[in-house]
């Protein structure tokens, strides 16, 4: 089966205000269809610098990546937008909810596209099986301050699930929630695993690192498999 991502040897040097530092210096990585992927690494590492560039904000300097079969290592901008919406969900530290709308219409933003909305049937048929899917069905009409942390970034990732993404990226999704909430969060983001979706996670945090199905470990810009006393 083709994997879904494919990077061979990617590299990125970031060329702040000080002299280019080289961030990823050779990443070698394959998520096929319904695989999870943990990655921790120090703070500074540049996880953030590799998920950006698996989700196409940013470009590989050298190496080459492969999106299903397709390489898409030079692709012009507006062609990845398209490939970014059609292709990935994200979930973030910070949830980006709307704090007036509730979080059925949180969800359905994500379905607005280059040709406007779906007509309103679908829409709500997509985004309640969206929130269903994550366990807050029943919250769809509450609006995300009278929600828990936990259950705003099930709102997240609702809204990044409902488009069907063949991946998600989520960078530190349960940074600043306690841990049993952490964990809710967690199975939410593997569920979607389940049903085929590939999953790279961004961690510190060991345990939740351990539920994928593979922890890599991002040191000296190249990926390697963990080791249990690696620090993150
Ligand atoms: N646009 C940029 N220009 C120059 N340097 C940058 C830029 N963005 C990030 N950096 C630097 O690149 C390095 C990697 O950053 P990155 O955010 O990818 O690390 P990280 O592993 O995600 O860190 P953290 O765990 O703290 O979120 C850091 O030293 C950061 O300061």
């Amino acid at each position: 089966m083709t994997p879904l991502i494919q990077l061979d040897a990617v590299t990125k040097t970031l060329k702040g205000q000080g002299r280019p530092r080289d961030i990823l210096c050779g990443v070698d990585l394959t998520v096929r269809a319904g695989e999870s992927v943990a990655v921790l690494g120090r703070s500074g590492s540049g996880k953030s610098t590799l998920l950006s560039l698996i989700g196409l904000f940013d470009r590989p300097d050298g190496g080459r990546y492969l999106l299903n079969g397709r390489d898409i290592t030079r692709l012009p901008e507006r062609r990845a937008a398209a490939l970014r919406s059609a292709e990935f969900g994200f979930v973030f530290q910070r949830f980006f909810l709307l704090k007036q709308l509730t979080a059925a219409q949180n969800v359905a933003m994500a379905l607005v596209n280059g040709q406007g909305w779906l007509p309103r049937r679908k829409r709500r048929v997509k985004v309640l099986a969206a929130l269903d899917q994550v366990g807050i069905a029943h919250l769809a009409k509450q609006k995300p301050p009278k929600l828990s942390g936990g259950e705003q970034q099930r709102v997240a990732i609702a809204r990044a699930l409902v488009r069907e993404p063949r991946v998600l990226l989520a960078d530190e999704p349960t940074g600043a929630l306690d841990t049993e909430t952490g964990n809710l969060v967690i199975g939410a983001l593997y569920a979607a695993t389940e049903r085929g979706c590939g999953l790279i996670l961004v961690t510190h945090d060991r345990d939740h690192a351990g539920r994928m199905g593979r922890v890599l470990q991002l040191t000296d810009g190249v990926l390697t498999p963990a080791t249990a006393r690696a620090g993150v």
